[in-house]
């Protein structure tokens, strides 16, 4: 099958650090995929890439048919790919639905002047925009705090709202940057609910950065390991789990509890 996300010798240095080195990775269309890899091992980094942040320093990153390095950063939501960030970016003075409508900048075409000589066109864009942010609310679950002002909600509600964020530019790829961590384990079986409830009724593909390996083992289809910036391994959660080089990468670490707690 056609790859819709496709990775080839991605690497990034920052000074003398090389941060990402030589990383291919290919995703297809309704996978659910996971990085994992110890702290500071260039998962983030892969991401910010991947999603226009940070300009490769070589290799190429191929989305949906289209080379990313001939787009500009702030096209990549307009093609497609959506995100969350590791801590959270939010505005903490507005609501929940003021939060979730930014997300759709990237749909609106109208300007200024288009509003006044071409009312009819801004106010469809505005009714597309509010039906779709109502689907999303309703979707996570997040009715009964949609005129919460985000700064007053609890963690893990935030984190919600900013994945219901990342949905409202109706990615084909949405990239989740370690979504559970900080939450109990009620809230983060919800965010894995949600996970496969994105992928199976919006059709949108998932990879998650992710630290929890409950979450990684339970509903990946497939599992990137990266280490000192290296892909290491790739495989299913199984294979990942009796991977000698991954029980090595997270030896000595506390992962390699969370690993075996997984069932490894
Ligand atoms: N902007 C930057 N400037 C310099 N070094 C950076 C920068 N961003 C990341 N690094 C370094 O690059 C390496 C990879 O960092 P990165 O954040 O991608 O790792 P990570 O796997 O996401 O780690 P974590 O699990 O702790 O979030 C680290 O050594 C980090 O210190």
């Amino acid at each position: 099958m056609t790859a819709l996300l496709t990775v080839e010798n991605l690497s990034k240095r920052f000074g003398g650090l090389q941060a990402v080195a030589d990383v291919s990775l290919r995703v297809a269309p309704g996978e659910i995929c996971s990085v994992i890899g110890p702290n500071g091992a260039g998962k983030t980094t892969l991401f910010n890439m991947i999603s226009g942040v940070l300009r490769p320093s070589g290799g190429r990153i191929s989305f949906d048919g289209i080379d990313l390095s001939m787009i500009s950063p702030w096209k990549f939501a307009a093609v497609g790919i959506g995100r969350t960030f590791q801590n959270l970016a939010l505005f903490k003075h507005g609501t929940v639905v003021e939060n979730i409508l930014t997300g759709r900048h990237t749909h609106l075409r109208s300007t200024v002047l288009d509003a006044v000589w071409f009312y009819g066109r801004t106010r469809k864009e505005e009714i597309a925009a509010r039906q779709r942010v109502e689907h999303i609310i309703e979707f996570l679950e997040i009715e009964h705090i949609r005129d919460a002002v985000v700064g007053t909600l609890s963690y893990g509600q935030q984190k919600r709202v900013e994945l219901a964020r990342a949905l409202a530019c109706e990615p084909k790829l949405l990239l989740l940057d370690e979504m559970v961590s900080g939450m109990n384990q009620e809230e983060t079986e919800d965010i894995a609910r949600f996970v496969l409830d994105i992928r199976d009724e919006l059709g949108i593909t998932v990879v998650m950065i992710e630290h929890e390996m409950r979450i990684v083992m339970d509903i990946s289809d497939r599992v990137h390991v990266l280490y000192f910036g290296r892909k290491i391994a790739e495989g299913a959660p199984g294979e990942i789990r009796r991977d000698p080089a991954v029980a090595e990468a997270y030896l000595g670490g506390q992962r390699a509890d969370a690993m075996s707690k997984a069932g490894a």
